[in-house]
């Protein structure tokens, strides 16, 4: 039996940065993987997503300057982008590997379930540990509805061979508005079913209904406030039908429906683990009902946002917390969501109808004339929260760099901010920061 001071339980961003920071602190430590190393993230998640997105940039860039001073048509090559995107996504496993022997961390690949509170199976190796941490992340939910298995994932779609010429997507979280928009400019027919009048519930109303308007300006068939009732084969399509009755034939189903945590596999019985639904209890140090074994990223059951800069904040913290100097409980800093579509969508701090419903101010800029945004007609919405003294709170932005702009509120935000001391900064011009610099012209 191999023993070690930590025992990881998954490779993707929050299990590494938890392996990797324990490394630091003099741990012995092992991190176990059952499929791809590296996790959701860089193979089948945000890093593949961001390069097809990156054509998607290419071709609204031209759209924009059409007659502006670009000529001809651009088009997306389904195929030679994913074999763009392949090269990236197959140097994922070399580049952590390498990084986990340089650093001097056990790997192995396999299963890993818990045969006792401290022990662990992987096959034939069974593995003891101080710690453990359960780092294991989500994959997509499944249906119910009739015909749910004639559906593709989104695994699936970031390995489409060719774009189909319609598609379906059933959900209008943040994978299904992501994909529905690459699919658009990549040719594709799109069809998006959502169950709520508001698209992307947990974003600023404002700006998810000027996102919803633009898709469906854009040629998207957007059919809120309804579900799927079934899916039959047509031949080589499919029938979609609605609980309302309407109908349509499409190529290619995809669900995004949302996440399950990756637990069913862990015994975690037998490891004295609790488990709400098929996330991971934990509480606020991320400690299971087990004390000697850890939770953390998509897979632990908090009301924090499921995305990479939280899962890797999440493994450093617990690795501090078990090995270094932590000793409080988790305090999780300002947190930036971005929805990837066109344009994108994020917010930080506090939300707006939060900041409005405690009384805060809530300031709206529309700033399409000033020179970031004119250059590629942007047509920005950029909504900041401000408490009496003036110090920003909550920011929330509709534009197509969104991504960038948002970072600029999180530091202002963490170091509590005014708007004129922010203002204060020299930027470059013309950037992105220098219109955020400027906000009250
Ligand atoms: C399509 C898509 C796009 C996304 N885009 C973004 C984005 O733009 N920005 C962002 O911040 N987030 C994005 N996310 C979310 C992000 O990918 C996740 O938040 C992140 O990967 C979670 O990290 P994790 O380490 O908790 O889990 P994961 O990355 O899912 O890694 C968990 C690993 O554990 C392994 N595992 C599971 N069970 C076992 C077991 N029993 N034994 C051994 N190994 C096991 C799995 O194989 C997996 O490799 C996206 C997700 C998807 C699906
Ligand atoms: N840009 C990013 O950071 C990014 C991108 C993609 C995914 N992610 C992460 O992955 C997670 C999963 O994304 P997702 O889009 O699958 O989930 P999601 O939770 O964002 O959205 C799922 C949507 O599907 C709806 N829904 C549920 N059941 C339905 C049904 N039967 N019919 C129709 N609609 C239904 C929900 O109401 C919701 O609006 C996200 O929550 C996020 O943590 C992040």
């Amino acid at each position: 039996m191999q023993k070690f001071n930590l025992g990881v339980i998954g490779s993707g961003p929050a299990g590494l940065a938890a392996a990797f920071e324990a490394q630091k602190l003099g741990q012995k430590v092992v991190i176990i993987e059952k499929y791809q190393w590296g996790g959701t993230c860089p193979n089948y998640g945000c890093d593949p997503k961001k390069i097809l997105l990156s054509a998607v940039e290419g071709l609204e860039r031209q759209k924009a300057l059409k007659g502006r001073g670009l000529e001809g048509d651009l088009k997306i090559n389904w195929p030679e982008l994913m074999a763009f995107k392949q090269t990236y996504v197959d140097a994922v496993k070399p580049r952590k590997i390498k990084g986990l022997d340089a650093a001097g961390i056990t790997h192995l690949a396999g299963t890993a379930h818990f045969i006792d509170g401290q022990t662990v199976q992987v096959g034939d190796e069974t593995l003891t540990a101080d710690y453990w941490i359960i780092a294991t992340g989500q994959r997509p939910k499944m249906a119910t509805f009739p015909g749910a298995e004639l559906t593709i994932d989104s695994e699936a779609f970031l390995n489409l061979k060719t774009m189909p010429q319609d598609i379906t997507f059933i959900g209008a979280g943040y994978i299904g508005v992501e994909f529905a928009n690459i699919s658009r400019m990549a040719g594709s027919h799109v069809h998006v079913v959502a169950r709520h009048k508001q698209i992307l519930k947990d974003f600023d109303p404002v700006l998810t209904t000027a996102l919803k308007e633009q898709m469906v300006h854009d040629g998207i068939e957007l059919t809120s406030e309804v579900e799927v009732a079934s899916i039959q084969n047509v031949g080589q399509q499919y029938q979609v039908t609605l609980t309302n009755g309407q109908q349509w034939l499409t190529d290619q189903v995809v669900l995004t429906i949302g996440r399950q945590g990756n637990t069913d596999q862990l015994d975690a019985v037998t490891g004295q683990i609790e488990l709400h639904q098929s996330h991971v209890v934990v509480n606020q140090y991320l400690q299971t009902t087990n004390p000697h074994v850890y939770a953390i990223g998509d897979v632990a059951d908090n009301a924090v946002p499921k995305l990479v800069p939280v899962g890797n904040f999440e493994g450093r913290y617990v690795a501090r917390h078990l090995f270094g100097t932590e000793s409080g409980p988790i305090n999780y800093q300002t947190l930036p969501e971005v929805v990837f579509g066109s344009p994108r969508i994020a917010q930080t701090g506090m939300k707006m109808a939060d900041a409005q419903a405690k009384g805060l101010t809530v300031h709206e800029f529309k700033w399409d004339k000033v020179i970031t945004f004119y250059r590629y007609q942007d047509h920005p919405i950029i909504r900041v929260a401000l408490d009496q003294n003036g110090v920003i709170r909550g920011a929330s932005v509709y534009a197509k760099e969104a991504e960038e702009l948002i970072n600029y509120f999180v530091t202002a935000i963490n170091e509590e901010r005014t708007l004129s001391e922010t203002q204060a900064n020299l930027y470059a011009y013309p950037s992105l920061g220098s219109e955020f610099a400027g906000f009250y012209e």
